[in-house]
This record gives structure tokens, sequence and C-alpha cells, in this order.
């Protein structure tokens, strides 16, 4: 039964030139996920924070202080909250993910005339031929922020029909944009730095992107994962998700847990950028994407990325220079550099991208 199911064709994730058998898609077994995709456990999941108060004349009250507090507090223990009450159009987020699931209905033939090409990880891809071995449970769409570009890929696969799924996406990470200036306001505030300590270094947008993924429902969600277990290199993600769950961190104790998804939340992670600016304060937490057999799920992260030129270098008031206590760990470096490196890894496994500025300290014997 079980070799039965292995050789079952997938079609939803087959292309003219890769032919998917469920057996392709197996992954090596350290990485099996032991947790399904609907365990959670209440009071062992991430902080839920609401910005309600977010409002203008609130700004600086003793109430946006607390949620700044708060926010710095659940990204340097979890890397992770749950956004609600964020204040993002419900139309806008409804009209996002039915554009990107009409999208990813379509006829595999029509998809792929947006498809990524090889020299650069951007366009739609059925899973992901460069991985090799441990092959993503899902198909996959990158995009950039810039308006021009999403339009030029929506032609591809729309033609003149390309109108609804430009403006849901432009839109759409419009409003996310704005969003995610505000938590850049209030982590700096929260740290004890200029309130535009991080939004100054965001005016360019160059390598904001979108990675949508679909994962279909797979026969045997025990030995394939939808996204391996990686953090995200970018500043910050917001990332949407629907109601069917899917998402796992790792826990400091090396333990997988489940994220409940609730309705009209997003889920806010440190990506490696900010963890190097901060000098580890805020974390950069790896996870993962588990499928199951019944349901499709749709998610979509927002990587918020800085101008090409912004120097990443952790500011004085969050290093101190006692190698006994806080050392500096990273060398300062542009996000042009970072971003050059992550254009040609192939995939990202752990911190792998940030390694290369790690400053190792020796311990003393
Ligand atoms: O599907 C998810 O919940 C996670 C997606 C993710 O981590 C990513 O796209 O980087
Ligand atoms: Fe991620």
């Amino acid at each position: 039964m079980a070799l039965e199911i292995e050789e079952r064709h997938v079609e939803s994730l087959s292309t003219m030139d890769h032919n998917l058998c469920v057996k392709n898609i197996i992954w090596s077994k350290e990485e099996w996920p032991a947790i399904n995709y609907d365990e959670f456990v209440d009071g062992d999941d991430i902080p839920i924070i609401s910005v309600q108060v977010l409002d203008e004349k609130k700004k600086k009250s003793q109430d946006y202080e607390i949620l700044c507090q708060a926010m710095v507090n659940a990204s340097s223990s979890w890397g992770f909250f749950k956004l609600v009450d964020h204040g993002v159009d419900l139309k806008v987020i409804e009209n996002v993910k039915l554009r990107l699931n009409e999208l990813f209905d379509l006829p595999m033939e029509q998809k792929l005339k947006g498809a990524r090409s090889a020299s650069l990880p951007l366009g739609y891809s059925a899973t992901n031929p460069d991985y090799g071995k441990n092959l993503p449970w899902a198909e996959i769409l990158q995009l950039l922020q810039s308006p021009k570009h999403v339009v030029a890929f929506a032609t591809k696969v729309f033609g003149d029909q390309h109108q609804s799924f430009s403006d849901a996406m432009i839109e759409y990470m419009h409003e996310l944009d704005k969003l995610g200036m505000k938590f850049f306001e209030m982590l700096a505030s929260g740290l004890g730095l200029e309130d535009d300590f991080f939004t100054k270094s965001f005016e360019e947008k160059g390598y904001t992107m979108i990675r949508i993924n679909r994962y279909p429902p797979c026969p045997l969600p025990e030995k394939c994962l939808g996204l391996g277990s990686h953090s995200d290199p970018h500043a910050l993600t917001i990332l949407l998700q629907d109601h069917v769950g899917g998402l796992q961190v790792l826990k400091t104790d090396h333990q997988w847990v489940g994220i409940r998804p609730i309705p009209n939340s997003f889920v806010i992670n440190i990506g490696d950028t900010l963890e190097a600016w901060t000098n580890g304060r805020l974390k950069s937490v790896v996870h993962r994407a588990v499928v199951n057999k019944e349901k499709q799920r749709l998610s979509a992260a927002y990587f918020l990325s800085p101008s090409s030129s912004a120097i990443i270098d952790c500011p004085p008031q969050l290093m101190v220079m006692d190698p006994s206590t806080n050392p500096r760990k990273y060398i300062p470096f542009t996000w042009e550099d970072f971003k050059k490196e992550l254009l040609v890894q192939k995939r990202v496994v752990g911190k792998t991208a940030l390694n290369r500025y790690l400053i190792l300290i020796e311990k003393p014997i």
C-alpha cells in the first residue's frame, strides 16, 4: 500500500520537464515531521499582539509604548508573533487570496508562461527544481514588490486580462509595506532607538518581495514537507495564511511547535537581517511548513528588505563592548552585498545566508 502511494503521479506539481511521482518528493528521514499540520498546544504557541491602539494620535502614549515593548519581547523570545486588529482592509486581503488561488488553479501550461528564469528566483515554479532533493511539496510564486514587475509577470500569464490579478497584488503589497514601516518604527522605539532608525533605510524597495506558496493535498504528509526548515534572510516577514494550518516554529529547546491559524491575522517574524542589525537581540527563528492529506493550503510571505545602500550595522546602544556580555556578532555589511549572495544561493537551510558575516568569538578555555 505504501509503495502504491509512492508510485502515484503528482499531477499538481508536474511540468513537461519534470514528471513527478510521490517518491520523487519524499524527504530525507531526519526531516520527516513528527507533528501533524493540525496539532496545536494551547499555551505553547507564539504571542498574539493586537495593534488596535495603533493610531497616530495615540503615538507616544503609554499604550503605544507598552505595545512597542510587547513586540520587542515577542521578537526577542519567539522571533514570531500573531498580529490581530492590524487595520489592513479585509477586502484587500480576501481579494488577493482569491486572485492567487485563481492563478494557481490555472492549467500548468498557462502558469508556466510566467515560469521563473534559471538566473533569478522570480516567477512561478511547480515545486523548486533547483533543490535537487527534498523538493518542497508546493507550487511557488515569487514576485518583487515593484508594480512594473507584477504587471510584467501577470501579462505573461493572463495577457490583456491581467488587470484584476495585477491590481490585487499591487494594492496588497502597498498595504503591507505601510504596515511593515509601522513595525519598524515600533521595534525601534521598543529598543530605545530613534523612531526612524530602521525606516530611513527602506526608502528604496528594490528587493522587497512576496513569496506565495500553495501546498496541494499530499498523500504522504509524514514523509514530505511543504517547505523545509529555514530562516527568512530578509529583515521582516509578514505572513498571510488561510485557515488550514501547517506552519511550525522551532523553539530554543529544539522542539517544533504548530502555529494555530486565527482568522484575520498575520504572522510576523524577524528575518536574519534584523537579527544582525540588532546584534542578535531580535531573533530570526527557524520554521517550516508541513502538508496534509485532505486540504490544499495557501500562504504568502511578504519579505521586507532594506535599500541596497543600507549598512547593516548594530547601533552601539544594543552592543556592549565587554566581550563577556554582548560583543559584536556580525561584521557590518551592505544589503547590496547580502542580496547578491541570496540571488546565487540555491537554498537557505537554517541561517546559512548570514553565517558569512558572523564574527567567530573564541571562548576562553
Ligand atoms: O507556509 C508557511 O506557513 C511558511 C512560509 C514560509 O516560511 C516562507 O515562505 O518563507
Ligand atoms: Fe519562511
